[in-house]
């Protein structure tokens, strides 16, 4: 049970405050995270994800170890203008990587960030973390989730930035330790999210999921609970079975609590894991132990081997000293203010480009479509979390409701200023995609962004380019997350509405009834994806569990879809609507 909060929406900047108040010596806040409070001149490293794993993010944060933190959400991946904040602010002029698991959310806002610093000049790479065993098979290595292997990662590349090495050879590095890092996590209980009544996910009493992640996914099979010594197999055979060619019989471990399995606890373990690593005839190097990635209040545990090599070895076992992480000789960054940018707030660019009188009348009406688009996500949030715990993280509900209230508060203010329609959108999808963060927040960004480019600052209503506009949208969503029909995602969706409204504004069907022929179309759509087996995303992994049940961020886009439909209908009543 998570216990100590205020309002759970503030949970995740109100516990980075806290950090950063706790340990001003290691780090200062900028917009999206926080960087080093002291001066470096190395390559940066930047981890990121979402909050709720303490220590990843923020308190692997130090000399040696991560130059910077993009902070998400509880369970959320920040949005790409965090990232791209804390990669300005932790740049010393020699290039930023960004480090983060392998989540689809991470992927996108990450990468989105690395394009946009490079075509600003700043060197910018992403390494991806995809140790958890349990999350695909060895044919699909790719797949694979980031768990504690983050750590393994960052450290590594930590430590060879701090040996000065140039951007090129400390992404290398990353990936390779990487490809020699593998973790295997069980649970024996859920997690909270702060305000909730219920876990996230439970398992039954006296009962071990295997093979769990660190956001309350679901295990793939569940068995009872075994002793600390039969734990300890479970975990050293699996991971044994993984045994990369041509090592060298050194290994790093990592024996890793989840939120609320202790110490204690885990040395029992630990004496086992390090008794049979030495009848397997394996050398031990620098294990860790303690909780090094978490997920709230799980309670749990994982086991992470790194096979090291004399070049991983060195970068291992090197000195670091963040917040929450010590190892070695503690290395300190130089006095003096951090490099980059000042922290704060970024501008957001000029005033709102002009618009025809025409277009800001249109802009008003988009708004206030966007006001019902909120209160529908508001009132539907919790049902859309629900079914997003099934498979998934259960975030969907949260991540679609901070987005669009952010899309509504930026669309009042663009408004207020004198914007079109086009304009008006475009903000909102921008203030979507950087306040909810994750992979809806990433697509519904670029879908509003996609359709206020077709839609412009020139024109008043006209049916034909907001079918344009959809289309639009739909084609972007599908460049940027590559979902294809029948991956179990929005896109099942969001095709046959696109496809059915442009098929009826060319037969110069009215608007209003066009749409609402589309929103039928999505929620059959939607509707029929609970049977098919997710081939994308957080539920790929639970294809079994998602079976039955459809996919959330489908269901949302359909609920998105008639509600603004019942809202043209309403309006339609004036006869302008009706073009
Ligand atoms: N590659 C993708 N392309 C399109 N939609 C996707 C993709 N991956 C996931 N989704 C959609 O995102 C929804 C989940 O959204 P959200 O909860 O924000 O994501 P997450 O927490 O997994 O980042 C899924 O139900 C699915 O509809
Ligand atoms: O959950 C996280 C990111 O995943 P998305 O759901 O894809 O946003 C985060 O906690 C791990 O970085």
């Amino acid at each position: 049970m998570t216990r100590l909060f205020n309002a759970p929406a503030d949970f995740p900047e109100e516990l980075l405050e806290g950090f950063v108040a706790a340990y001003p010596r290691h780090v200062r806040a900028v917009r999206g995270g926080v960087v080093r409070a002291g001066r470096h001149d190395e390559v940066a490293v930047i981890a990121g994800g979402g909050s709720g794993h303490y220590p990843a993010f923020c308190g692997l944060v130090g000399a040696g170890l991560a130059h910077g933190a993009v902070v998400g959400n509880l369970f959320s991946s920040p949005s790409a203008q965090q990232a791209h904040s804390v990669g300005r602010a932790a740049d010393a002029g020699r290039g930023v990587i960004f480090s983060f698991g392998n989540y689809a959310g991470d992927v996108m806002h990450f990468g989105r960030a690395a394009e946009q610093l490079s075509a600003e000049g700043v060197r910018a790479e992403c390494v991806i973390v995809t140790d958890d065993i349990a999350s695909a098979s060895v044919d699909e290595m790719d797949k694979r989730r980031g768990v504690a292997g983050d750590l393994v990662v960052f450290k590594v590349m930590g430590a060879a930035a701090a040996e000065g090495w140039d951007l090129d050879d400390v992404v290398r590095v990353g990936r390779h330790a990487n490809d020699r890092t593998r973790s295997l996590g069980v649970a024996f209980s859920g997690c909270t999210m702060p305000g909730a009544r219920e876990p996230l996910f439970a398992v039954p009493e006296g009962m071990m999921s295997v093979g769990l992640g660190i956001h309350g996914e679901p295990g793939i099979y569940d068995i009872e609970i075994p002793t600390a010594d039969g734990l300890a197999e479970l975990f050293v055979s699996s991971l044994l079975s993984e045994r990369p060619a041509g090592h060298d019989g050194r290994v790093a471990v990592v024996l890793n609590g989840l939120g609320t399995v202790k110490y204690e606890e885990l040395f029992v373990v630990f004496r086992r894991v390090h008794r049979l690593l030495s009848d397997a005839g394996l050398t031990v190097v620098d294990p860790d132990v303690g909780e090094l990635c978490t997920s709230l209040d799980m309670g749990g545990a994982s086991l992470t081997l790194v096979w090291l090599d004399d070049e991983l070895e060195r970068l291992w076992t090197a000195g670091a000293n963040a917040p929450a992480y010590r190892k070695g000789n503690l290395p300190q960054d130089a006095a003096g203010p951090a490099v980059g940018e000042a922290p704060g707030e970024i501008e957001r660019g000029p005033a709102v480009p002009l618009a025809t009188a025409q277009s800001q009348e249109l802009a008003a009406r988009v708004h206030s479509l966007l006001g019902v688009l909120a209160e529908t996500l508001v009132e539907a949030a919790d049902e859309l979390g629900r079914l997003d715990a099934i498979a998934g993280d259960g975030d969907h509900g949260i991540g679609m409701e901070r987005g669009s209230r952010a899309a509504l508060a930026a669309a009042t203010t663009a408004l207020h200023a004198g914007a079109g329609a086009g304009t008006l959108l475009q903000s909102a999808g921008e203030a979507w995609s950087d306040k909810a963060g994750g992979t809806s927040g990433m697509l519904w960004g670029v879908a509003l962004g996609a359709l206020g480019e077709t839609i412009g600052d020139r024109h008043g209503p006209d049916a034909q380019r907001v079918a344009d506009g959809v289309a639009d949208a739909r084609a972007q969503i599908m460049a940027v997350g590559k979902a294809e029909l029948g991956d179990k995602t929005l896109v099942d969706a969001l095709v046959p509405f696109s496809e059915t409204l442009s098929a009826h504004i060319a037969e110069r069907m009215p608007l209003v009834d066009a749409w609402a022929a589309a929103a039928a179309s999505a929620t059959a759509a939607a509707e029929a994806t609970a049977a098919l087996s997710p081939r994308r995303g957080r539920a790929r992994p639970l294809a079994h569990k998602s079976i039955g049940t459809p996919d959330p961020g489908a269901v949302s886009l359909a609920l998105i879809t008639r509600r603004i439909g019942a809202a043209l209908a309403v309006a339609s009543d004036t006869p302008a609507e009706q073009n």
